[in-house]
Formats: C-alpha cells, structure tokens, sequence
C-alpha cells in the first residue's frame, strides 16, 4: 500500500514538490527558482521548458529525499500559478513563445478595445472575472494575432492552450493528456461558469478556436498516469486546483462563509460561498474554488497583484536586503512608518480598484524617513490591501468574517501577521503546515484514489500554529486605513493610458 502523495506545486518564482504523508504532514520538499523574463516595463514572461524542468527535477528530488519511488506514491496532485498562458505544438510538445504570465500587462490595449466595442458585461456575467490583462483568453489572443499562421494551426488542432496545469499533466503523460480542471478554466475568460462549458460567444469576440481548447476535469479525479521513464514507474495524476483554490481547499475551508488568505508572489483572498456564484458588486470575482463529482462549489475572491513580490523589490530592486526574510528585521527598526505609504502597484492595481494604469508610488517621505520606515510600509501595503479584499468581502456576501485563515510565503512574518490581525480587527489564524497549497492539491488528489477517506480527513489535519489577535484600537486601524485609500487615489492612472 503506498504510504504518500505527492504535490506538484508550480508558483510564480518557483516550483516545488512535496511528499505528504497521511497525517498531512510534509515528508519531503524540494524547491527551485526559475527566470522571471521582462521584455518590456510592465510585462512578465516564463521560459515554458524552465516551469517543466524545475517542476520535474524538484519531483524527483522529493521523491529521492524521501528515500522512496514511483510504487510508493498513491498519486500525484498539481496545483498552479493560475491564468499563465503557455500554447504548444501538440506533435513536437514545443511551446511557441514563452509563457505570458498572469501579471503581465501585455494585453491591457486588447481589453481596452474589448471594454470600447461594449463586451465588459458579458464577459462579467459569463466568467465571473472583469477584463483584465490578467486573465489568460486576451494573451491566447495576442499570440494568436501576433504569430503568423498560428490560428490556423489552433484551428486544426495542431497548437493547444493550457494554463500551467494543462502543460504540466501533458508533459507528465508524454503528451497524451490534455486537460484542465473547472478551477483553472474558470481564470481564463473564455469558460462560462454557470454552463459549465467554454463559451462559444467569448470565443468568437476572442477569435480563439475551440479545438484548441483543453477538456475540463473535475478537481479531484484519476485524470491518466505519468510517463513510466519520468520517475521509474507509473503514478497517477488524480488532482488539479490553481494554487488559490488548491490553498482554500488545504485549509479545510469547506462551509459557507469560511475565507482563507495566501501571501506568496501576490495575496489572494477566497471565500467560501457553496452553491450559489454570488455577484460582486465591489470589484471582487467570482469563480470555481473546486469541482468534485460534477457538483460545483463557487467562491468571491479578491486578487492583489503584488504582495510578496513588494519584498522581493526591496531586495532585488533596491538591495535593501539580501533576504526576504530579512525586512522582518528591518521594519522592526522603527515602531511606525512615519507616515509613510506605499503603494505597490507595480503591475497596475487588482480588487477593488482595477486599474491598470495604477503605478507604485510611495508617498509622506520626509528627510527622516529611513529604510526601516520603507520596509515596514511595504509590509502594511500587503495589510491594507487584504483590507480593502476584507471590506468588499463583507459587504458583498453580507458575512462577517470571524477569523482569517492564512498561509504562503510571507505569511512567515510575525510583524506582519500582527499588523494584518490590528488593521482588519479579526484574529487571523497561521497553520503548522504553511504549504497549504501543496497541501490542498495532495488532498484533491489522496481522496480521489482512496488515500484519504472524505473531507474530515482534511479538517482532522488542521493545526493551529499561531493565532494573532487585534492589539490597535478600532479608531486608529480606521484612521490608517483611510490615509492608505488616499494614498491609493495618488497611485491611479499614472501609467499612460493604452
Ligand atoms: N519573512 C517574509 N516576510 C515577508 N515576505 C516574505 C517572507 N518570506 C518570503 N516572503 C515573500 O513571499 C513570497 C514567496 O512566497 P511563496 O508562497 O513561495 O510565493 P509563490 O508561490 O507566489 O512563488 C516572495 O515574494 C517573498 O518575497
Ligand atoms: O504564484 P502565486 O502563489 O503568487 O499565485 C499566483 C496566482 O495563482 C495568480 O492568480
């Protein structure tokens, strides 16, 4: 009987794997970094074969770290950076350019003339998303029209589109499998998330032919096995979630009204809604957070652009740091920001604003303002924005959120944990098992073949690590929080407009 899971977990800056064991604790993690491309200001590419390569050799470093092979793994669960889009060649398995990642804002002048030719409500009402270069159906369309002959070659399904899950699960299987699970396609602006099914309408006002298109799987279920030569025998692939609704199905947030927060690259805030796709009506989504058996479970969420990645500037940008972990230290040099404000819209602006001519801008500088006083705006710029996901949250599902989950990369950081539980005035609640998103997609995959038993399993296996309870007054997080929607007003429409 094969005693682990194992999760492919392939995020913005790096892919990992990790062994699970049944107590849904890790066994082994390996990790690698891959290029971050910027052709232009604005723009992020991925190098397809750099996402694939580190996604396998780090599978199969787990595996080695374990100490164990392909027969002792139950199944294999993979979860993604969402909406990344990647078009291959189905008879070589080649990529045709480089991933167009989710934060490009490569296509922002398509959905400007999408907005100007009237299609922003359809395309509302149909996905649940707004038009935004974030999502994947405007890059399918820009490499579509900028590629001499490649529509043609998508229409004769010669050239396919995947999100990141779809391109991984067809190199795992040697090129037999093309898919995607209802998570993934609800990200691309072309899946109608109350039909079920890609929509013919989206696909015309796009120009993307159908044939391109992967089939949409449940999130949990034996989707094919992987190439024997890859790992030394065969492991089937039994779960797929995009790496935001992989982390809210990991934190056990199963019933209505139960949210989780993920700080990695971005932040990304998921709310639990059941059965019903609840409309927004501030600037939130709505979309998939699983689908099992057929039967739908939809979820609001709000996406911040940039989060961790604001560290990853201090460090890389500016060299203020060497590590991420570092700008704990940093911001702890002073006890406030001296008022000052950082806006870090470095890629334009996601909910509730929606604006992709915002640009990052930090205001209230004075001539004492000191690195410690940037560090620490940069870590409440991660707090207020989660505010603004919180406020939206609330008014447009009508709950009152009586703890936040949390999990990610910075969610690491006590400093900030801290400020996030004083500006939002709930306590936020961090697992033992921070790697939720691996967690979840191990989960997805483990109870389609048995190796969990149902959802209790899941919910058994949550453990409190830390819980960070409100220390600031309610007049002064309001107070904070008003001078950070001014600051935001500074950050709007700078970039020129496409
Ligand atoms: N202690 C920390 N404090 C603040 N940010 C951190 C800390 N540790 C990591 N980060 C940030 O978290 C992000 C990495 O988180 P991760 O969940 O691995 O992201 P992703 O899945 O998007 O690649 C990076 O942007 C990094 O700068
Ligand atoms: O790679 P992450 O963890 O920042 O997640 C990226 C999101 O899926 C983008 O929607």
């Amino acid at each position: 009987m094969s005693q682990y899971v194992l999760a492919l977990d392939q995020g913005t800056t790096s892919s990992r794997a990790i062994v699970f064991g049944h107590d849904g604790r890790a066994v082994a993690t390996a990790q690698q970094e891959f290029e971050q491309i910027f052709p232009k200001p604005g723009e992020v590419e991925h190098d397809p074969e750099a996402i694939w390569e580190t996604q396998l050799a780090t599978a199969r470093q787990a595996l080695a770290e374990a100490g164990i092979g392909a027969e002792d793994v139950a199944a294999i669960g993979v979860t993604n950076q969402r909406e990344t889009a990647i078009l291959w060649d189905r008879n070589t398995g080649k990529a045709v350019h480089n991933a167009i990642v989710w934060q490009s804002r490569l296509t922002a002048p398509i959905c400007d003339r999408l907005k100007a030719a009237g299609h922003e409500q359809t395309f509302r009402e149909k996905t649940g998303l707004v038009v935004d270069a974030y999502f994947s159906g405007t890059k399918v369309k820009h490499l579509l029209d900028t590629i001499d002959g490649l529509r043609a070659r998508a229409e004769a399904g010669d050239v396919l589109f995947g999100t990141v899950d779809s391109y991984l699960i067809w190199r795992l299987t040697g090129g037999k499998v093309h898919i995607t699970d209802y998570t993934n396609a609800s990200r691309t602006l072309m899946y109608n998330i109350h039909t079920l099914d890609w929509d013919d309408e989206l696909l015309k006002i796009l120009d993307v032919p159908r044939a391109m298109l992967p089939t949409v799987c449940n999130s949990s279920e034996v989707y094919g096995e992987t190439d024997e030569q890859l790992f030394g025998g065969k492991i089937p692939i039994a779960g797929i979630a995009g790496d935001q609704q992989a982390a809210t199905f990991g934190q056990a947030c199963f019933e209505v009204g139960t949210a989780k927060n993920t700080y990695g690259t971005g932040c990304f805030m998921l709310l639990n809604t059941g059965d019903k796709a609840v409309k927004s009506e501030n600037g939130l989504l709505t979309t998939i957070a699983w689908g099992i058996g057929g039967e739908i479970t939809y979820c609001l969420e709000g996406s911040i652009f940039i989060a961790g990645a604001v560290v990853q500037w201090l460090r890389d940008g500016l060299g203020l740091i060497t590590d991420s972990a570092d700008v704990e230290k940093l911001a702890a040099t002073v006890p406030d920001t001296g008022d000052v404000y950082f806006v870090p819209a470095l890629v334009g602006l996601g909910t509730p604003d929606w604006d992709q001519n915002a640009r990052g801008t930090i205001v209230g500088l004075t001539r004492g303002t000191t690195q410690g006083h940037l560090a620490r705006a940069a870590l409440e710029s991660m707090a207020f924005q989660t505010r603004d996901v919180l406020e939206a949250m609330q008014r447009d599902s009508g709950v009152t959120l009586e703890n936040l989950r949390v999990d990610g990369g910075a969610s690491a950081n006590n400093l900030l944990m801290q400020f996030q539980s004083d500006v939002l005035g709930v306590p936020v609640l961090r697992p033992v098992v921070a790697e939720t998103t691996a967690l979840g997609a191990a989960y997805l995959a483990g109870l389609a073949v048995g190796f969990w038993k149902d959802r209790s399993d899941v919910t058994k296996n949550w453990a409190l690590d830390r819980e960070f309870t409100p220390e600031m007054s309610t007049e002064e997080g309001d107070a904070r929080y008003a001078r950070w929607r001014e600051a935001v007003s500074r950050s709007r429409n700078w970039a020129e407009p496409s």
